[in-house]
């Protein structure tokens, strides 16, 4: 007998691959006018059961960040951006430093790119993740036990960056610009954090944070059965901070008090969230929040552009954990110390969804 949610006759590894070799991506799938899904894509009825934002709450916070140079204003910025990474772990911010003008043009790049035709994006289209440029359907294909509607184009762009001439040239000029523009607002970010938990001054950017990073352009086409997959399943970040830009397509959501809520559209804003990195040093001052991309049910495709910053992963051997600043007796260590490959080969281990990384290095 069959096992319990298996077909007779059905090859899901073959169907996965044959896929993969086609390279044209669920945009090709979505472009070529199906009305049904491929069976890999179709998520479990536990994962389906709870499409639904179920939050009434008005979203996360929204942070000017204007007044920074003025004495008055950024204490008040600080406590927000600190109180927000507490509690929330995800935020907005506006008035950045970013015209509103680059935002919309690196939106518009890597639209275009995704929108080319397959034979022109299949020469970008690898799986060799940790380096250089990677196109692919879903980075974990192969790890997953169901694939998501999205394809994404990831570039590594510090501490080891990837030949410019390597990056497609639709969208050349915007990722190399984009990745300046959101190292610049990590580093308010991050500054304006270690001011909220009262660390040194540049204490994260002289610890490398804003020195690795990882762009990532995904796509999210028009899918037709959006109640039977996912846009991106619900996990954390891994890293220690994540900016992401997002077009007018909503379909972003955090979890919030148990709650799923949606992430809306802000025109101009810039979303800031906490990965696990800098939940685990900060002993749980910031929070690192499971979020998700519901499949797109809107003709226009979903577009974001995600920078993760990281501990520099080449350093294999110094330990990480809990920044001995923020420890007392009432707040003890909640994680263990650990080093990169350890980070590493749990995150590899875990897979994508779930919120074990953190859960592993508990004390
Ligand atoms: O597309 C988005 O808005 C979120 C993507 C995301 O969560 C990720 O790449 O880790
Ligand atoms: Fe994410």
């Amino acid at each position: 007998m069959a096992a319990a949610g298996a077909t007779v006759g059905y090859d899901r590894m073959k169907e996965v691959n044959e896929f993969d070799n086609s390279k044209i991506g669920v945009k090709g799938l979505s472009d070529s006018g199906i009305a049904t899904i491929p069976k890999f894509f179709v998520h479990a009825p536990e994962t389906l059961s709870d499409l639904k934002s179920s939050s009434s709450c008005t979203g996360i916070p929204v942070i000017d960040l204007s007044g920074l140079k003025s004495h008055l204003d950024r204490p008040k910025i600080v406590e927000q951006i600190r109180e927000a990474a507490r509690t929330w772990g995800f935020f907005q911010v506006i008035n950045h430093g970013v015209p509103v003008s680059v935002l919309d043009e690196t939106i518009a790049a890597i639209k275009k790119f995704h929108e080319q035709p397959t034979e022109v994006k299949a020469k970008h289209y690898v799986r060799e993740e940790g380096h250089g440029v990677m196109y692919a359907s879903n980075n974990d294909l192969y790890r997953s036990k169901a694939a998501t509607w999205h394809d994404s184009l990831q570039v590594w762009t510090s501490p080891e960056p990837a030949k410019v001439e390597d990056i497609p040239a639709v969208c050349q000029r915007e990722v190399v610009e984009w990745d300046m523009h959101a190292k610049n607002v990590a580093e308010t970010v991050m500054e304006l954090l270690c001011e909220g938990l009262g660390l040194e001054t540049g204490k994260f950017k002289d610890l490398g944070y804003t020195d690795t990073r990882v762009f990532l352009g995904h796509c999210y086409p028009y899918c037709p059965q959006p109640d039977l997959t996912m846009g991106i399943i619900s996990h954390t970040d891994y890293g220690v901070l994540t900016v992401l830009l997002q077009n007018q397509v909503q379909g972003l959501q955090v979890k919030h008090r148990d709650e799923w809520v949606d992430v809306k559209p802000l025109h101009g804003g810039l979303i800031i969230n906490i990965g696990d990195f800098l939940q685990i040093i900060s002993n749980d001052e910031c929070n690192s929040v499971q979020h998700r991309v519901l499949a797109n049910s809107s003709e226009e495709p979903r577009i974001s552009i995600v920078e993760f910053f990281n501990a520099d992963r080449r350093d294999e051997s110094t330990y990480h954990g809990p920044l001995p600043e923020l420890l007392s007796p009432e707040k003890p260590a909640i994680y263990r110390n650990f080093t990169m490959r350890d980070f590493h080969e749990n995150f590899f281990s875990k897979g994508i969804d779930g919120k074990s990384l953190v859960e592993k290095l508990k004390l």
